[in-house]
């Protein structure tokens, strides 16, 4: 291990094997393996001052084991560790009991070993939970069988700070360790619906979640009589953009539009990336005028706020097609009607507005 890996290995800073993704789990799991490490060397020294020399080795043990729990979390290995991890704590815990008696407390650490056996995916399902309950009879056992503890003389005046120390300690483990897997459990499912509803390239929304989004909407806003109008965006020649400037160059522009346009309406209304360089924007609580207007004034500026890098002078402008509800249409057929408008905008020669109400 080189130096540099040591260094990371002390500091917790994100070794190369850890890819980013996982840099969360590996510092969770670093700082309980580096914390955990830390109170048992102190343990080794304590129990060694106060004569008990079988528990200096037991945290010897403890040491040695959080060590490789550091190490494999280190080379990504993140449940190996936690599978060290959950090892020592029961171990130590049962030892620790047994030799010291119920009224150390040590028995409490049972409690997240069992959390984190239960949840390291590394074991299965019916395993990891026969784990976690070997976990709740060995603290019934200790109780039941060594109460008292092989040996407790010398500890007995330090065991009121060790219960209430050690129920604290295990307590806190447990509230931080279900608490971060909350926060893991809550990203991933933040991304996974991120790629569901988003568009990769302009991070708007895509079509399935307007689709799905407008077929809630829909019934509700006609219920309530709120009128909002459906629009269609293309922009015009975009062809000539790929073909002159390159795909990339193109993907850029897209962003650029897409950028725009998420600024220019309200945050209820909604943007989607349609398709290709298509977007749909779905406008609540608006009337056709009101729409159109906006429209219009978007469509104007479009030219004068996205800006091709490039020696060729390239103008972008965009042409759309409205729809509006009158509280009987079905989305699909307002979509149909913005559709028709936009081909009425491109054939009027683009970089125009074209509307038209829908009525019963
Ligand atoms: N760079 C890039 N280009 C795309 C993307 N999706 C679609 N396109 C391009 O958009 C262009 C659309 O071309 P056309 O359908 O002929 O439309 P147009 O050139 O804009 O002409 P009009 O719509 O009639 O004004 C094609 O060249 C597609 O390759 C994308 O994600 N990135």
């Amino acid at each position: 291990m080189s130096a540099l890996s040591l260094y990371a290995l002390f500091t917790g800073r994100k070794p190369p094997s850890v890819k980013y993704k996982y840099y969360r789990k590996y510092f969770i799991i670093y700082a309980a393996s580096m914390s955990s490490f830390a109170v048992h060397t102190v343990f080794i020294c304590f129990f060694y001052v106060i004569n008990i020399p079988i528990l200096s080795v037991i945290n010897v043990f403890s040491v040695s084991v959080w060590a490789l729990a550091l190490r494999e979390n280190y080379y990504g290995r993140h449940s190996n560790a936690i599978f060290l991890a959950c090892a020592e704590i029961s171990i130590h815990a049962v030892l620790a009991t047994a030799y010291l008696g119920w009224s150390s407390g040590f028995q409490f650490y049972l409690w997240p070993a069992a959390c984190l056996a239960t949840i390291n995916p590394r074991l299965g399902v019916r395993l990891s939970s026969a784990i976690g309950f070997g976990c709740i009879v060995l603290f019934i056992l200790l109780k039941t069988v060594v109460d008292d503890g092989l040996y407790n003389f010398d500890f007995r005046k330090y065991a009121d700070f060790f219960y209430v120390f050690n129920g604290i300690i295990a307590g806190i483990s447990l509230i931080f360790g279900i608490c971060s897997i909350r926060v893991i459990n809550e990203r991933q499912e933040e991304k996974l619906t991120d790629l569901a509803t988003k568009d990769e390239l302009t991070n708007l929304f895509n079509r399935r979640y307007i689709n799905s989004y407008l077929s809630e909407y829909e019934p509700d806003a006609d219920l309530e009589n709120r009128p909002y109008c459906i629009v269609l965006g293309d922009l015009d020649y975009f062809k000539k953009v790929n073909d002159t400037l390159g795909h990339y160059a193109g993907d850029d522009v897209l962003i650029d539009v897409s950028r725009y346009l998420k600024q220019r309406f309200r945050s209820s209304d909604v943007v989607c990336r349609w398709g290709g360089e298509e977007f749909l924007f779905l406008l609540k609580d608006t009337s056709l005028r009101q729409a159109h207007d906006l429209v219009e004034k978007i469509c104007r500026d479009i030219p004068d706020n996205i800006h091709v890098c490039s020696s060729q002078r390239i103008r972008i402008t965009m042409s759309f097609g409205i729809a509006a509800s009158t509280g009987v249409s079905q989305h699909e057929q307002l979509i149909k009607v913005a559709d028709e408008n936009l081909y009425q905008a491109k054939k009027q020669g683009r970089n125009c507005v074209v509307s038209s109400e829908i009525t019963g």
